[in-house]
C-alpha cells in the first residue's frame, strides 16, 4: 500500500479540461484533491500561466514507481511533447510525483534520477505546496519540514502572493 502527492500543471490547451482526464484516469485511487490554481510561470518566463493543483492518491497494490508510470500514462494521453531545448517549457500536462509514503506512513526516500523523491524542486515550488497546504494543513515535506513554514519563507514569499485561487474551475466535472 502507498499514499502519494502528485501535483498536476498545465498551460497548453484546454488546460482544466488536461487537469480533470488526469483525476479521472487515476480514478478511485484519488482520496483528496485541492482546488484549482492559476500560477506565472516557474523556472522558464517565456510562456503562458499554468493551472495547478494537488491530489492524494493511495492504492493498496501500488508501487512507489507505479505512481511515476500512471502520471506518464496521464501526461501521454494528454498529448505531451517534451522540448529537450526548454526543460521547464510549456506543456500540456505536467504530473509529478511529489512524496510516496509506505504502508506505515513513512516517506519513501530515492535519489534514482528516474523517480527522486521526495521531488527534488517541491520545497522551490508554491504552485505545490500552497495547493497541498489547503487540503492537509499539517503537512511536511520530508527533509525540508512543515509546508506552512517553507510557504512563509521569503524566498517564496513573491512567488505566494503570485497565486490566484480558482473556485470558478474545479478537478471533478
Ligand atoms: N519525483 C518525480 N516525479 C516525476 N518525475 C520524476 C521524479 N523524479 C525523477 N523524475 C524524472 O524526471 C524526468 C523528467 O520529467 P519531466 O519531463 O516531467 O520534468 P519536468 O516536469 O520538466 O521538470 P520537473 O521534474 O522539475 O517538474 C522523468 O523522466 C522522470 O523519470
Ligand atoms: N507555475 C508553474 N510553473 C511551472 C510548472 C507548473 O506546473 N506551474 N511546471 C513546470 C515543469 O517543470 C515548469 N514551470
Amino acid at each position: 500500500m502507498t499514499r502519494a502527492l502528485l501535483s498536476l500543471g498545465s498551460n497548453l490547451g484546454d488546460r482544466e479540461q488536461h487537469l480533470r482526464r488526469a483525476v479521472g484516469r487515476l480514478g478511485p485511487g484519488v482520496v483528496r484533491r485541492s482546488g484549482i490554481f492559476e500560477t506565472p510561470p516557474w523556472g522558464d518566463a517565456d510562456q503562458p500561466s499554468y493551472l495547478n493543483a494537488v491530489l492524494i492518491v493511495a492504492d493498496p497494490r501500488a508501487e512507489p514507481y507505479d505512481w511515476l508510470v500512471r502520471a506518464r500514462a496521464a501526461e501521454s494521453e494528454a498529448g505531451r511533447v517534451r522540448d529537450p531545448e526548454r526543460r521547464f517549457g510549456p506543456r500540456t500536462l505536467d504530473v509529478d510525483v511529489i512524496v510516496v509514503w509506505d504502508d506505515d506512513g513513512r516517506p519513501v526516500l530515492s535519489d534514482d534520477p528516474e523517480l527522486t523523491l521526495p521531488h527534488p524542486r517541491a520545497h522551490l515550488r508554491a504552485f505545490v505546496l500552497r495547493p497541498w497546504l489547503d487540503i492537509e494543513p499539517a503537512a511536511e515535506l520530508p527533509g525540508h519540514g512543515p509546508v506552512a513554514t517553507l510557504l512563509a519563507a521569503p524566498d517564496l514569499v513573491d512567488d505566494v502572493a503570485g497565486l490566484t485561487p480558482r473556485p470558478d474551475l474545479a478537478l471533478e466535472s
